[in-house]
């Protein structure tokens, strides 16, 4: 116990109380400030930073997705995002074909199949049609839209002309009114309709610039006319299945209908496939609670969504969907115009920079980048600025020992309980957690509750170990579990150390839970906090033994007060301890 105390102190001089000496070393170490472009290496992998025992590797936390196109597409630039910082590839079906994503596909996993420390995740974004996602069909060459002239869009198919563009959606002349303002580009231009015919929209420019082939098309505060999911959907949605990729992006869900649809599809030919809807429609946000309900997790699309409604409830849109999110413990991904003006500078405008940061410290899961990666003239320093930026946010947020009070509803099972109050120890060490999971349920848990230190997700299956790429502050690294639990514990340490992700006399705590029991008899449960060095003489040893009726009582109350007054009660054992580790002679001794 004296150790945990020792420990509490020193971790909350250096979180709580920093000097300007430590805030500067930190600020160093993140790279902020030095203008350098760091070695893929130290980007992916973390930087070290003063810490408890011994200096803990700083991962980044906030997943970064890359969006795949024209720039990125090759092996080499797929292998140079991943070592730079990218935990997701994402294909956007609106662009390609199905021959070019496959060719992605393929390397991403060519790539994963020689990776020993990292992974990346695949996402499908199956915009093209599956809600009402409107475009302009395609132009011999970009035609240029002046202030106060007419231009008509119609549904006759392939025109494409400098006074008429056709559109992909019939019921379009339907869906708009003389003065409705039409929007390009999710407002880069805007149009007024003036007049239609049965095929045709007849409109007068009132911000011009640049149209080129296949630009989004929206209604300012209207939303399209649903359809079902089309052909082509069922088309890429099967291809996502047959590559068996590890997320789809659901584009314009407006209720929780559709992701119930596909979620039944997905079972019936038994694949586990993610369901990420994007939030982009104003139909969307009165059932923004039942659609992420049903889903596991969701994209802020501020694209459509700026452009469907008023500029000026973005953020707070943005907001209330993480925080919705949060509260259910399910990812959250930032999307859109984040390093906009990468695509065509090196370096980023301070807005974007706090735009990310402000993602950040709103508790995203996975900050996005679209043009950025996929046609951009810099996606390697686009993926750096953005890998910067978040870990030096990461690191002025840290929390010292607390653990946020979550929604109340989410610490109603004893894995909930568990992953909150082993976050609390972590965090009062000042360790890493390394969690053991078939499932990925318990590291999920984890991330939810945010740690201090990085989750280590050890899992057996490589599914498992794609899909917690999304999650905030989960480093997952496949591995064969032995039938001893003593020893899988050893070979984890190890794979880490080797690794260079834990050092010589640094402390992690270590979790086996969870809802499918890897080693433990159901019902119990263990956390035990690990030196990584045989130095350490006197081990202490705590043992809770709690009865199950303790558990929803303790919800209530603090750690500390939990601590004292469940002792005695017997029923569950939760064993808190501080176990030497020697790796010298390869073995684990528990207290
Ligand atoms: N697979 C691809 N092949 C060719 N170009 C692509 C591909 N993916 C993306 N792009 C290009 O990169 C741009 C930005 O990608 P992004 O995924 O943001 O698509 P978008 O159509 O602009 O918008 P949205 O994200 O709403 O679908 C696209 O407009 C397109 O020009
Ligand atoms: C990502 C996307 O589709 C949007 O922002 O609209």
């Amino acid at each position: 116990m004296a150790q945990v105390v020792a420990t509490k102190l020193l971790h909350s001089s250096f979180f709580g109380n920093a000097s300007i000496d430590n805030q500067i070393e930190k600020i160093k170490l993140c790279g902020i400030g030095e203008n350098n472009y760091q070695s893929p290496e130290v980007l992916r992998k973390g930087s070290s930073s003063v810490g408890m025992w011994s200096k803990p590797i700083v991962k980044r936390k906030t997943k970064i997705v890359c969006t795949i196109g024209p720039s990125t597409d090759t092996k080499e630039m797929i292998w140079k995002l991943a070592e730079a910082g990218m935990n997701v590839a994402r294909l956007n079906m609106s662009h390609g074909d199905h021959a070019s994503h496959q060719k992605v596909i393929d390397l991403v996993k060519e790539y994963n199949a020689q990776s020993k420390d990292n992974v990346i995740a695949i996402m499908l974004d199956t915009k093209a049609s599956f809600g009402p996602e409107v475009r302009s069909g395609d132009l011999p060459q970009p035609v240029t839209l002046a202030s106060g002239q007419e231009f008509t869009f119609t549904i006759k198919r392939g025109v494409g002309t400098s006074d008429c563009v056709s559109v992909n959606y019939d019921d379009f002349v339907n869906d708009v009114e003389a003065g409705d303002m039409l929007l390009v580009d999710g407002g880069m231009m805007s149009l007024l309709v003036k007049s239609k015919t049965e095929d045709s929209v007849k409109c007068e420019v009132v911000d011009g610039g640049e149209l080129k082939s296949r630009r989004h098309l929206n209604v300012r505060g209207k939303s399209a006319t649903l359809p079902s999911i089309t052909e082509k959907d069922w088309d890429d949605i099967k291809f996502g299945v047959d590559n068996q990729v590890d997320f789809y992006a659901v584009s314009f869900v407006k209720d929780a209908e559709v992701i119930h649809e596909l979620k039944s599809y997905l079972k019936s030919c038994g694949a586990d496939i993610q369901v990420i809807p994007k939030i982009e429609s104003a139909d969307s946000i009165p059932n923004l609670h039942s659609i992420i309900t049903a889903s596991d997790g969701a994209m802020v699309a501020r694209g459509d969504l700026g452009a469907e409604l008023p500029i000026e409830e973005v953020p707070l849109l943005q907001e209330e969907i993480i925080r919705t999110c949060r509260s259910m413990g399910k990812a959250v991904i930032v999307a859109t115009n984040m390093l906009e003006s990468m695509i065509v500078h090196p370096t980023p405008t301070r807005a974007e920079v706090s735009d990310i940061a402000i993602a950040v410290r709103e508790g995203a899961d996975a900050v996005m980048l679209s043009g950025e990666t996929a046609h951009g003239k810099f996606p390697l320093k686009a993926v750096n600025v953005m890998h910067t930026v978040s870990l030096r946010t990461e690191s002025s947020i840290m929390s010292g020992g607390t653990v946020s009070r979550l929604n109340q509803a989410f610490k109603n099972h004893v894995s909930e309980m568990f992953a909150y109050h082993a976050t609390s120890m972590s965090n009062t060490l000042g360790t890493s957690i390394v969690v053991f999971t078939r499932t990925s349920s318990m590291a999920v848990l984890l991330s939810h509750y945010r740690p201090n230190g990085t989750i280590f997700a050890f899992t057996d299956d490589k599914r498992v170990q794609q899909k917690l790429a999304v999650y905030q502050g989960v480093c997952p690294i496949y591995m064969q579990f032995s039938d001893d639990a003593e020893e899988t514990f050893e070979n984890a340490l190890v794979v880490l150390k080797n690794q260079g992700m834990i050092k010589e006399g640094e402390h992690v705590a270590l979790l086996q839970s969870g809802r499918q029991p890897i080693w433990r008899f159901q019902s119990t449960h263990n956390i035990q906090s690990s030196l990584h060095k045989d130095h350490m003489t006197a081990p202490v040893s705590l043992n809770f033994t709690i009865q199950a009726k303790a558990y929803v009582l303790s919800n209530l109350v603090e750690p500390s007060f939990y601590r004292k007054t469940f002792n005695a009660i017997p029923f569950y054992r939760l064993t808190m301890g501080i176990a030497p580790v020697s790796l010298k002679n390869q073995s684990i001794r528990a207290a």
